[in-house]
């Protein structure tokens, strides 16, 4: 196929493991009491702290509420409602310019190129549209915004479940067999896999020091690099 639409993961795939773990993960974790007490009246905020008291039994404090979102991150859990509210948190950082977003060099270059040659690029992340578009305004490569037409997470469901990647495809008005998706995680190709949707692991040294080759990649195209990606596989 000539041109697929191009859909990316980011953690593992964009941008390191380590500045999701090891920079917006402890951020969010350090300010999230603060933004509670200052913003937890808000609508936008409240509802998914609700939401978190519920699903946890029926908190009743927004301290216990914020331990639980504290364990969640520690636990790497990817809930819609921490989710939000990571991204709220971390529109503080970037506005702050507490912190940029590391783009792997390549990844940049590759994604200004595909996009300057046609191919249209959208984004599927566990983290929330609103905390995609923050992280790719504020790259160190600059304002990416503008190279993608289409931005998804995890209110379309979960990246380990084919349907999501079948809902994504209708909202493109696409193909399936016309997405080429990237990402770190097989259990995620899998599942695009099964939707239909072209796969390519990105299995990058930095991020996974052990090469996954053979079974390990599960029988998906492997680069190391956005720059090995091919778009015709
Ligand atoms: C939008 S940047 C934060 C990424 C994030 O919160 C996360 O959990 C990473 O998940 P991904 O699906 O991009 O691997
Ligand atoms: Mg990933």
């Amino acid at each position: 196929m000539a041109s697929p639409l191009i859909l990316t993961d980011i953690e593992g795939t964009t941008s390191s493991i380590s500045f999701v773990k090891d920079v917006l993960f402890p951020y969010a974790r350090r300010e999230l009491p603060r933004f509670v007490r200052e913003h937890g009246q808000e609508p936008e905020v409240r509802r998914w702290l609700d939401q978190v008291a519920l699903e946890s039994g029926g908190l009743c404090q927004d301290a216990m509420i914020v331990e639980t979102l504290q364990g969640w991150i520690d636990e790497d859990r990817k809930h819609t409602a921490l989710k939000a509210l990571q991204g709220m948190v971390w529109s503080a950082g970037y506005a702050n310019a507490d912190f940029t977003a590391p783009l792997y060099p390549d990844a940049a270059a590759a994604l200004r190129r595909w996009h300057a040659d046609g191919h249209a690029l959208a984004v599927y992340s566990s983290g929330s549209v609103p905390a995609q578009k923050l992280l790719f305004a504020h790259t160190d490569a600059g304002d990416l915004t503008g190279l993608f037409s289409g931005w998804f997470d995890t209110a379309v469901g979960g990246k380990r479940e084919a349907a999501s990647y079948a809902a994504i495809a209708r909202e493109l008005d696409t193909a399936p067999d016309g997405i080429l998706f990237l990402s770190d995680v097989v259990a995620e190709l899998d599942a695009a896999r099964d939707a239909g949707l072209r796969t390519t692991l990105i299995d990058r040294r930095e991020d996974y020091p052990q090469p996954r080759t053979g079974a390990a990649a599960g029988g998906h195209p492997r680069a190391t690099g956005f720059d090995g990606v091919d778009l015709a596989a």
